[in-house]
């Protein structure tokens, strides 16, 4: 059988949308693999069945051997129980219908019923025990598996996280395909459970008369392809819609969300964002709609097919008592062997129906482990000991789907001991500038030298261990005041540097932490009992403070002072100024800090316009004066006056 339920190409038209469009939504390039995967053919899918089980089993073994051994092992002997309760119970019957006075009949039975109760008993515990193993597995698979991904997600360049197809695979992943990891596991223990249970049963049927087998076979396949086509269409209609629900989970977080509140109110975007939410769910509701029908239809026509198999098997069980090719005990043991054989049927088709649907997710979770891993620049490399200067040479970059470089052929020197500064206009390119300074981002174009060497060739977590970075876009970190700062470097050990508190001065922010009501130890989440939150400003002093305890060699300030007051500006820029171990990179729109540094950059659309110091670019006039004079006119006409 090869029926394949694809998606729609783009091309064709989209019933699933009506006339409602959403020409805004297009799905990620990512979908590409998943519809890749979802157009293989059912047949095809059935191959894949026993790789599946491999791949379940593998992971569970990989987490816990003993559970996975007693989940496996304890089913397969409750299996040989069912098939002894069944030789047993065909024992029992066949005394009970032989000729001769009922007492004697009874008595003849009793050793088989002693058996048969006790081939139950033993069953039923080893299959409350099995279930426990089974239990015990789930959230030992889910902890491995979480961990995984952000082991991942934490050490992906950070290029990868302007990729829109990484951060939507990613989304995919964290919705599903991490949770499904546990359940292809249960499920693949459910479908061995199932297994079992048949094959105990066609076991004992074999033994009783083999005849009857093909009847088990019979009530069996209709069931098992409605399962299957119903899995599938589940997976392809969510497919169709994920790039749909991402945009409703984000506007949802919009509606429901303290941070976003004020902003909210303030422009009055209620009947914005709810007519946004209604026009998705209009359109999302009409889709699921669709699904329930379809599904629905499928297993109508499922559910007559699978009673009309159900009525064949009986009527070849009548036949074959009529035409006294089975004997009277064996076709009652044979419709018990039936009403068993179904029950573990019925557990197999589910647990195939979920395991195939679960895979499909699981497998998207695997995919992007391992893209996500080819992201991961590789750990190794020369040493880095120190840190005297870095030269950039020729050095370019171009953000993903991009027509102009952000940064172009800029080529600069930075050493230690020099306070050097980024200028130029808004979307110049001094923060992506900067950022390929720290390491955080690879040139597309040229090359960034460390000392002298090629900083491909060394090892990146060395480098960026002497590099401190305040950038322009901080996050509010939900930990302690005191976790906050210390952030900055977890891991210190014994190394010397300031305390927090120095740190916390030096950045004009102890004296707010101290009025805090825990001090230090407040939790800054208002999200939380007790939590505290501060103020743009505020919170730009802690993130100063914690660039500061980092103590690092280049130091890389990004408008740190953007939400200062001006005497948390000048305490900042106290603590900034030239220092012989260490080189400081200033990105400010405020000429004024820039004056005393030793070299200026000015940016223009990527491009480096002009260097020098202060004085020598008042000098030579250009850009960088016609700004420092357009700022300094404000101050000077107030002064005038
Ligand atoms: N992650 C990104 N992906 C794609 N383009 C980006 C990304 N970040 C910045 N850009 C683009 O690169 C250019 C330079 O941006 P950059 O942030 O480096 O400028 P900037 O000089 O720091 O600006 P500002 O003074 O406003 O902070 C801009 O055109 C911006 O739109």
């Amino acid at each position: 059988m090869a029926t394949v339920i694809g998606p729609r190409r783009t091309s064709e038209p989209s019933d699933d949308d009506g006339e409602l469009d959403l020409p805004e939504l297009e799905d990620g390039h990512w979908m590409h693999h998943a519809t890749e995967f979802a157009h293989t053919s059912f047949a095809a899918v059935a191959r894949r069945l026993p790789h599946l089980v491999r791949e379940a089993v593998t992971l569970a073994w990989a987490t816990s051997r003993r559970d996975t051994a007693a989940a496996i092992g304890l089913n397969l002997a409750a299996g040989v129980m069912t098939t002894l309760g069944l030789l047993a119970t065909t024992g029992v019957l066949r005394q009970l219908f032989a000729a001769g006075p009922t007492p004697d009949r009874v008595r003849a039975a009793l050793p088989s019923l002693l058996l048969a109760a006790l081939a139950v008993t033993a069953k039923g515990s080893l299959t409350v025990a099995a279930g426990w193993a089974q239990a015990r597995l789930i959230p030992q698979i889910n902890y491995e598996v979480e961990l995984r991904l952000f082991e991942t997600t934490t050490a992906v360049e950070l290029a990868a996280f302007d990729d829109a197809g990484f951060a939507e695979e990613m989304d995919r992943v964290r919705d599903r395909g991490m949770a499904e990891a546990a359940s292809i596991v249960d499920h693949t223990v459910n479908l061995i459970t199932g297994v079992v249970g048949v094959l105990a049963t066609a076991v004992a049927v074999a033994v009783i008369q083999p005849v009857l087998l093909p009847c088990l076979l019979l009530a069996a396949v209709p069931e098992a392809v409605t399962a299957v086509r119903m899995a599938r269409r589940q997976y392809l209609a969510m497919l169709a819609r994920i790039t749909r629900r991402r945009r409703m989970w984000m506007l949802a977080h919009l509606m429901a969300n303290r941070h976003t509140a004020a902003e909210i109110r303030a422009y009055q975007m209620r009947h914005f964002l709810l007519g946004e939410f209604r026009r998705m769910m209009t359109v999302e509701t009409r889709a699921l709609l669709r699904l329930a029908r379809a599904q629905t239809t499928t297993r109508a026509i499922g559910m007559s097919v699978g009673g009309v198999a159900a009525f064949a098997v009986y009527a070849v069980l009548g036949g074959l008592l009529l035409g006294g090719v089975v004997a009277l005990a064996a076709a009652a043991t044979a419709l018990l062997a039936l009403q068993s054989a179904r029950s573990s049927l019925g557990i197999a088709v589910f647990a195939t129906n979920n395991l195939y649907e679960d895979a499909l997710y699981y497998q998207d979770y695997r995919d992007f482990l391992d893209r996500a891993r080819e992201r991961i620049t590789a750990g190794e490399g020369r040493p880095v000991t120190g840190f005297d200067g870095i030269e950039l040479d020729r050095v370019t970059l171009r953000y993903p789907d991009t027509d102009t470089a952000a940064v172009d052929e800029v080529s600069l020197t930075v050493r230690r001991g020099q306070v050097v500064a980024l200028v130029g206009e808004n979307g110049s390119g001094k923060t992506t500038l900067a950022k390929l300074i720290a390491g955080l981002y690879r040139p597309t174009g040229g090359t960034i030298r460390w000392d002298g060497v090629d900083v491909a060739e060394l090892d990146p977590a060395q480098t960026a261990a002497q590099v401190a970075v305040m950038t322009q876009d901080w996050w509010k970190f939900p930990f302690t005041a005191g976790q906050n700062i210390r952030v900055g470097r977890h891991d210190r050990g014994g190394r010397p540097g300031p305390s927090v508190e120095e740190a916390a001065r030096a950045a004009a922010a102890h004296d707010m932490i101290a009025d805090l009501p825990f001090g230090y130890d407040t939790l800054l989440d208002r999200e939380f009992k007790n939590g505290q939150d501060l103020s743009g400003g505020q919170w730009q002093r802690l993130v100063a403070a914690r660039g500061l305890y980092r103590d690092a060699r280049l130091l890389i300030c990004d408008e740190p002072s953007a939400a200062l007051d001006a005497r948390a500006e000048y305490a900042l820029f106290q603590h900034l100024r030239r220092r012989p171990d260490r080189a400081v990179v200033l990105i400010t729109h405020r000429l004024a800090n820039v004056r005393h540094a030793d070299q200026i950059f000015v940016m223009d659309h990527g491009r480096l316009v002009q260097r020098g110091n202060h004085d020598e670019l008042m000098a030579a006039g250009g850009l960088y004066r016609e700004l420092f004079e357009l700022q300094a006119s404000g101050y000077l006409a107030g002064a005038a006056e």
